[in-house]
């Protein structure tokens, strides 16, 4: 059982009725850096599909239980089917994204970017619910859809990570799916992509090798550390490709400095702790870098700032609504099924993987 059971439903009253969210488009507001310390730390795991976003997940709560820390999993993934973990808030009980493709007649990609775009509208009520849990966690994790654009280049993408770090101390754990990513052409790919997220998030990152009971991922560490490492592969292979990535890597040189990292395994449990220390670094770096500009930021363009969030929640919601009158949010299910959580006994450890 999750805190947000919700569905989607074909029913009345139609989008146009229903209110715009509160929190999600007022960012910051009267947060203060007091408040902002005692938060749990929220950490948005995006990572390409396959990479094991979805084991990791299932490790980090079993190591939460082993630690006596109370997990809290919020899954963004409308597709995932049945979790391998408790998840506390599952858009899947919100949204039904094959009940979406029918009223919007879209495509299975289509269906999971409008499902989860319909939540986004709604997402100011799930940072509500992690903020009355705030005394009793220390971490929030947030699993994201395997296809990495859905999240990474989506309004609702942009609403649940800027809602999140308005609210928590909040950083991205870019997963890497470490034996893909040995060829230097793969791991700069993956390189490309966590500054792509990097400079669309601002937020602190943890890339985070994973797999590495398969392949160790101390050699990428040395090619971040050192671009002749790097360059000394790829002179092997006189390719446009690696011409291409020799210079990458010079440029991307400055940019893996602020970058925090970590190997672990979410089969073996390995580097769960080496995990958590790099969590701690990125809250930090939140504390003392990010939140003091985006307050200074806040302060300064407040008006054009909300009216911008509301332009394009609104924008949203009419595109949605435009094809597809009759899909609902039942949130208030999502409220119910907090109270029946708050007063069950916390879940038991999630099952082991290896
Ligand atoms: N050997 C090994 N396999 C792993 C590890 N983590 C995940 N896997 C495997 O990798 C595959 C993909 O893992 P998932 O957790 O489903 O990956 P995901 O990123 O959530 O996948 P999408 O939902 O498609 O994006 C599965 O077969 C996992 O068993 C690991 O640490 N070691």
């Amino acid at each position: 059982m999750s805190d947000a059971e919700v569905e989607c439903q074909p029913c009345d009253p139609a989008p146009e009725t229903q209110e715009l969210p509160s929190s999600a488009a007022a960012g910051p507001g009267p947060i203060t850096d007091a408040d902002m310390e005692k938060m749990p730390s929220v950490c948005i795991v995006i990572g390409m599909a396959g990479s094991g976003k979805t084991s990791l997940m299932q490790r980090i709560n079993a190591y939460q239980h082993t630690k006596g820390e109370v997990p809290y999993i919020v899954n963004l993934d409308p597709a995932v089917g049945k979790l391998p973990y408790e998840a506390n808030i599952d858009i899947q009980d919100t949204v039904n994204y094959k009940e979406v493709m029918k009223e919007y007649n879209l495509g299975p990609n289509g269906g999971i970017l409008t499902a989860a775009n319909l939540f986004a509208t709604r997402f100011d009520q799930v940072v509500g619910l992690c903020e009355k849990r705030a005394a009793d966690i220390d971490h929030v994790f947030v699993d994201t859809p395997g296809q990495i654009e859905i999240f990474t280049w989506s309004a609702s993408g942009a609403i649940v990570t800027e809602s999140f770090a308005s609210t928590f101390p909040t950083c991205v754990l870019f997963v890497v799916d470490t034996p893909r990513a040995q060829n230097p052409q793969a791991f700069m790919s993956n390189m490309l992509q966590a500054v792509s997220i990097l400079y669309k998030t601002r937020l602190p990152m943890v890339v985070v090798f994973n797999k590495i009971d398969v392949v160790r991922h101390e050699q990428m560490l040395e090619w971040m550390d050192d671009f002749e490492k790097f360059h000394e592969v790829v002179d092997q292979d006189k390719s446009f490709a690696s011409d291409l990535s020799r210079s990458l890597s010079l440029v991307l040189d400055e940019f893996y400095k602020t970058l925090r990292r970590a190997g672990v395994s979410a089969m073996s449990g390995e580097g769960m702790e080496e995990l958590f220390d790099a969590i701690g670094r990125c809250r930090k770096d939140y504390l003392a870098e990010y939140w003091p500009d985006l307050r200074r930021r806040k302060e300064k363009l407040k008006a054009e700032d909300e009216k911008r969030r509301a332009d394009a929640l609104e924008r949203m919601r009419r595109d949605l609504k435009s094809g597809g009158e009759r899909v609902v949010l039942d949130m208030e299910r999502l409220k119910v099924n907090e109270a029946v959580l708050a007063a069950d006994e916390p879940p038991a450890p999630g099952s082991e993987l290896d």
